[in-house]
């Protein structure tokens, strides 16, 4: 049987913003299924790490292939949800953004047609955000805000899903739910999760491993450890 690819592989990669280096010659191999938080602290590179994973910065030496492809190559297979996002719009509704959206980045594809509709459903359903998507984005609070954007990056069955602080602003009993539903699609579909966060304490037994940006060293450990 061929072997499959990692869903993340490193060689030797190193990254960094002009001058100030973040990841030196770093090596990691995260495999199909797994479940990685990224932690670290602030201004480390956690953010660089994941840009460069989809293609929108580049490494500065090495190598980085994502689900056996060039970062960029690999894209339509990443679900992506970034740190802050710009509402355009805030009178939109959640539903309205995510179309608009979905036809910049997939332009070409047929349009909002029933198959779309039936993922984005659910897609909202995963991340408990039917409702949330039918109200305009000004009247949602933060948290809601945050699982109205998972449910986006979730909505192409993504293979790799990678989530710059998803659980901020969520209060507890959505940052388990959603980690609880983090955990089995990555059991049930095989796609990998990188996450970011800050409060390991609730996310470590969720995941399978933690991944640590210190002092331009990426280490990967068991997360129950
Ligand atoms: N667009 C940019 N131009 C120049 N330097 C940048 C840029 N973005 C980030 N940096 C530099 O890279 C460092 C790492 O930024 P990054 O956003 O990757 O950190 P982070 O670990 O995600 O931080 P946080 O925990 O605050 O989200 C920053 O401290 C900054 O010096």
């Amino acid at each position: 049987m061929a072997d499959i690819p990692s869903a993340i592989l490193l060689d030797r990669v190193t990254l960094s913003h002009g001058a100030r280096l973040l990841v030196e010659k770093a090596d990691l191999a995260l495999k199909p299924g797994s479940f990685t938080v990224l932690a670290g602290a602030n201004g480390h590179g956690k953010t660089t790490l994941m840009r460069a994973l989809l293609g929108l910065h580049p490494a500065r030496e090495g190598r980085i292939a994502v689900l056996g492809r060039a970062p960029r190559a690999a894209r339509q297979l990443i679900g992506y949800m970034p740190q802050e996002r710009r509402l355009p719009a805030p009178q939109l509704t959640g539903r309205a953004l995510i179309a608009a959206s979905w036809h910049g980045t997939r332009f070409g594809l047929p349009g909002w047609g029933r198959g779309l509709a039936d993922d984005l459903k659910a897609a909202l359903s995963l991340t408990g955000a039917e409702a949330l998507a039918e109200q305009p984005l000004s009247q949602l609070s933060g948290g809601e805000r945050q699982r109205l954007f998972l449910a986006e990056a979730l909505l192409d069955k993504p293979a790799l899903l990678v989530l710059d602080e998803p659980l901020s602003g969520m209060d507890l009993h959505w940052q388990q739910k959603i980690l609880t539903m983090l955990q089995a699609r990555c059991r049930e579909t095989g796609m990998a999760v990188l996450m970011s966060c800050h409060g390991l304490d609730i996310v470590r037994p969720f995941a399978d491993h933690l991944l640590q940006i210190s002092e331009h060293k990426l280490e990967l450990s068991d997360a129950a450890l």
